[in-house]
């Protein structure tokens, strides 16, 4: 037995037997709605016992052939009175209830075909959006999302022969547009007879208006709103008029299973006696919330307000306003704090319940819809919605007002003696301040970071096993130029890796895969890899190289990862470094640590401190040894970062180089999570030594390297424990005659030459050496040079790094660097211990005028600055950054201003 589908005795709303008429000449008059909501009567099915309220029948199957019900899924007494009683009051012959709404609109879509076309709005509800893509992407549905509040664009799409189905939803939800459900409905009927009207009525309910009057074929509710009000159930009721459409969805609800189940009926039809009384006062209550907001200045949009474009319309085909209303603060930030504000507004999505609730639709009801699309839309991200409920008005107005004011929405004006909106500029202007916590910056301030990279000591690769690592600053950095574009897009530029350029556009990030995090959350130890293939399928696909793509990654993981929700600022991320990159100095790190350092003060993560301007004559001495003012904490939030970057490009780093890129000097370094005790410690009297860095050329990925090593470890566990053993008893060893005080030179460097020679025998045992790097250890180990060198970082190629004792003539050096030149090798004598990072101060009083800087390559600044005549600061730094010659880059970077470092 199926659900009642009585086309015979064709029943309409009305139709409940009104009272005998006092006077004979007094027609009977219909009941009014309010009448119908709260009798429930059903003629054809009175109760045996003369029950008042509708029983029951918890029961799954009814015994006995032939009788008029044999099985809940098909048909059930109490989902019959239910039925009955929503048929009732919708002006329907056909009413069904089904498990929820979604549940309602997918039987109802199930009358779609492959090929069918269907018009829908451009402002539907996040789920029908959902639902809709689904039936476009499996079931060959072709889907026009148009205006729906101008029926003049419906026209054109629709087709003769292909709109099968044309879906409304008046008001919006939640932008409270109105669409003329007559107009459109004739319209569609005269172009395309067969096309089925359908129209979502959840916002209004039966209650304030019936689309089957005005020409619809079908009408659904989500029935957990208004018409159950109480948020205590999940239903959905699909109601109509035409017979062969009620035989369709009949079928549908049965063979799908997916009717109201008995008891949840029961309480439907509990809730819809109460439909009225609730509205009634939802609705008085919403005008009085709409006014409200609307006379402190906002954009509020309620069909009950004077100034809605559709307001006549809307009374043409409504009994009345709805009690849900939506309402633009002009800063998403604002529109959250109010939200989270509020006491008696709860924060919950739907609406129709008799508590209030307040939401924002983009980041909860809608957020299944994407951003660009959202966007596309008209859908502003601040919108802020409310759903009146049946608490005093007076209370919920205090609330609101409150919550208004704690967030700087409204602030009190003295002369008016009354709350005024601030205005959006008047916000921005704040949370500009606010936000970069600085007077002088500008709000898109251009950042320029630089760290150096490093040289390791002793103990690579066996840091990642836990064992201690000594590593210093080399004085060979990576620069990072961070621009604000305005055209809602990020780029990167690798200078050094092909001089790599690529742009996207934010809104087309798949931010629906991101959690942002919070300022005060760290990114947990683990990256976010369906994340990061989400980006490598998507924006990242079909790059030439993976260098290109991960060092891409790293900008755009980050960039996601720190962004605030609806602060998306625009940037192009140059990147150039006086390092080899992939040559064991760490380029990857001192990459990271600006990738870091200028995203978190993109975002406002991290701010710098104001200095006192400088003394002297207005030029300021920069040097790498500069002034240490970026304070610990943000130096060490700057390195979580850095080794989130460093993750993405090394796969299992140890930590040790962001570490030294980012606190600069020479440091002992212990990874995390070796039950031993972790950490950072610094190494005095590293400065005074001398080391030649030479790269073999021989490229290599530190990746793979690390890699192997992890997997010799699994296969051959008792010799490599042995050597990491070895490699702590060395790093220990080094650390004992750096610290101490009585050891004459000599023998520090004598007993440091030795320690590097061991350290590389254990490196060559782990099998990360490589014939080129032995070829220059050999070279410098031979007469006359007799050096010690080790291979530096990951090995397999890279660097190598030597030991230069103090009598070290300038001759033998040339000698050997021409020696090691003409193996087609890349020396480079380098200073270590110095500088970590540093950050260019944006405070236009520690930047030097354009006119007043030293031509590259020029030693003494002029004396006298040239006249500043039209351009005094630079506007961006991004032409001369990216044209610079490598060999002038450091000196035009310190010519610049004052830097900050660690
Ligand atoms: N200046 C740079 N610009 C862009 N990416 C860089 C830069 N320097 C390093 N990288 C990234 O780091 C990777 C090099 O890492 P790695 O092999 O560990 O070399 P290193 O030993 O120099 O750190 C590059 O492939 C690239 O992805
Ligand atoms: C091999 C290793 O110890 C150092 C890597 O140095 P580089 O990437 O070769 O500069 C790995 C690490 O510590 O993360």
């Amino acid at each position: 037995m199926g659900p009642s589908v009585d086309t015979k005795n064709r029943r309409l709303s009305h139709d409940l037997p009104t009272p005998d008429s006092e006077s004979p000449l007094r027609s009977r008059k219909p009941y009014k709605l309010s009448t119908l909501c709260a009798t429930v009567e059903n003629p054809d099915q009175k109760d045996q016992y003369g029950s008042s309220s509708v029983p029951i029948y918890q029961t799954a199957t009814f015994k006995g052939v032939g009788g008029e019900y044999d099985y809940t899924r098909s048909g059930n007494p109490t989902r019959s009175h239910l039925e009955h009683h929503i048929a009732k009051i919708s002006s329907a012959s056909h009413a069904f209830a089904v498990s929820s709404g979604m549940a309602a609109l997918d039987v109802i879509l199930r009358m779609l075909k492959p090929g069918d076309e269907v018009i829908a709005g451009d402002d539907l509800y996040g789920g029908t959006n959902r639902l809709l893509a689904y039936v476009r992407n499996h079931g060959g549905v072709t889907v026009h999302h148009v205006d729906t509040t101008d029926p003049t664009s419906i026209i054109p799409c629709i087709n003769p022969t292909k709109t099968a189905m044309v879906l409304l939803e008046s008001p919006t939800n939640p932008l409270l547009k109105i669409a003329d459900l007559a107009l459109i409905s004739k319209e569609v009927k005269e172009r395309a007879p067969a096309a089925v009207v359908v129209v979502d009525n959840t916002m209004m309910s039966p209650y304030l208006q019936r689309p089957l009057e005005h020409g619809a074929d079908i009408v659904y509710d989500s029935a957990t709103k208004y018409l159950s009000g109480h948020h205590d159930l999940m239903a959905g009721v699909i109601t109509c008029n035409r017979d062969e459409l009620a035989k369709q969805i009949a079928f549908t609800i049965n063979a799908a299973g997916n009717a109201l189940t008995p008891f949840d009926s029961f309480l439907l039809l509990r809730g819809v006696k109460t439909l009225a009384v609730r509205l009634d006062r939802q609705q008085a209550t919403s005008s009085l919330v709409a006014t409200y907001l609307h006379s402190l200045g906002f954009k509020v949009n309620y069909p009950g307000l004077p100034d809605h474009p559709s307001r006549e319309v809307h009374q043409r085909i409504s009994d009345g306003n709805g009690a849900v209303l939506s309402f633009e603060t002009g800063s998403k930030e604002i529109s959250e704090k109010i939200v989270g504000g509020t006491r008696l507004w709860g924060i919950s999505v739907s609406f129709g319940c008799v508590n209030s609730l307040i939401s924002m639709p983009c980041v909860m009801s809608h957020a299944s819809i994407d951003p660009a699309t959202r966007a596309a839309r008209g859908l502003p991200e601040d919108l802020i919605r409310l759903c009146v409920g049946i608490e005093d008005s007076a209370d919920l107005l205090d609330d609101l007002e409150q919550a208004l004011i704690d967030a700087g929405a409204i602030t009190y004006n003295s002369q008016l003696n009354r709350y005024v909106r601030v205005q959006p500029d008047e916000i921005l202007l704040e949370k500009a301040v606010e936000k970069l916590a600085i007077g002088s910056i500008k709000t898109r301030q251009e950042w320029f970071v630089s760290a150096p990279g490093k040289v390791i000591l002793f103990g690579e690769h066996a840091v990642v096993h836990g064992v201690t690592a000594i590593a210093a600053s080399v004085d060979l950095r990576c620069y990072g130029l961070l621009t604000p574009r305005e055209d809602g897009k990020m780029s990167v530029h690798f200078n050094d890796i092909s001089n790599f350029y690529k742009e996207w556009d934010i809104d087309t990030l798949p931010w629906k895969n991101v959690a942002p995090l919070s300022k005060d959350k760290n990114h947990p130890p683990e990256l976010d890899q369906p994340l990061i293939e989400r980006l490598l399928e998507g924006p990242l696909k079909h790059l030439e190289s993976t260098r290109e793509s991960t060092s891409s990654l790293v900008l755009i993981y980050l960039y996601m990862k720190l962004s605030k929700p609806g602060y998306r600022p625009g940037f192009n991320f140059t990147a150039r470094a006086t390092l080899p990159v992939g040559a064991g100095l760490g380029s990857s790190a001192s990459f990271s640590t600006c990738a870091a350092t200028a995203l978190l003060l993109l975002q406002a993560r991290i701010n710098v401190p104001d200095l006192p301007p400088p003394s002297s004559d207005g030029h300021i001495h920069i040097s790498h040894e500069g002034r240490r003012a970026i304070p610990p904490k943000t130096a060490e939030e700057i390195n979580r970062w850095a080794f989130i970057a460093e993750k993405i490009l090394q796969g299992n780093p140890s930590g040790v180089d962001n570490s030294v890129s980012v606190f600069g000097g020479a440091l002992a370094y212990v990874k995390e999570g070796f039950g031993k005790k972790s950490g950072i410690e610094a190494i005095q009297g590293f400065k005074s030594l001398r080391f030649l860095l030479t790269n073999s050329k021989i490229p290599r990925s530190t990746k793979q390297l690390v890699a192997g090593v992890g997997q010799k470890k699994i296969n051959e566990p008792e010799l490599v424990q042995s050597l990491l053993n070895a490699i702590q008893v060395i790093s220990d060893e080094a650390r004992r005659v750096l610290a101490d005080p009585e050891l004459s030179r000599e023998t520090l460097l004598t007993a440091l030459a030795a320690l590097i020679r061991e350290n590389h025998s254990h490196l060559v045992s782990l099998g990360v050496s490589h014939p080129a790097l032995e070829a220059i250890r050999e070279k410098t180990a031979s007469p006359p040079y007799n050096l010690s060198t080790k291979l530096t970082g990951a090995g397999g190629g890279g660097c190598a790094v030597t030991l230069v004792p103090d009598d070290f003539t300038t001759d033998v050096m040339q000698d050997l660097l021409a020696e090691l030149s003409a193996n087609n090798f890349d020396p480079y004598l380098t200073a270590v211990g110095g500088s970590g990072l540093g950050i260019l101060s944006p405070h236009d009083k520690h930047r030097v005028k354009r006119a007043e800087r030293a031509v590259p390559g020029q030693v003494t600044p002029p004396k006298s600055p040239r006249e500043q005549s039209v351009e005094v600061y630079d506007d961006t730094l991004r032409p001369s950054f990216e044209t610079m010659t490598i060999s002038e880059l450091s000196e035009w970077a310190q010519e610049l201003g004052r830097w900050l470092y660690v």
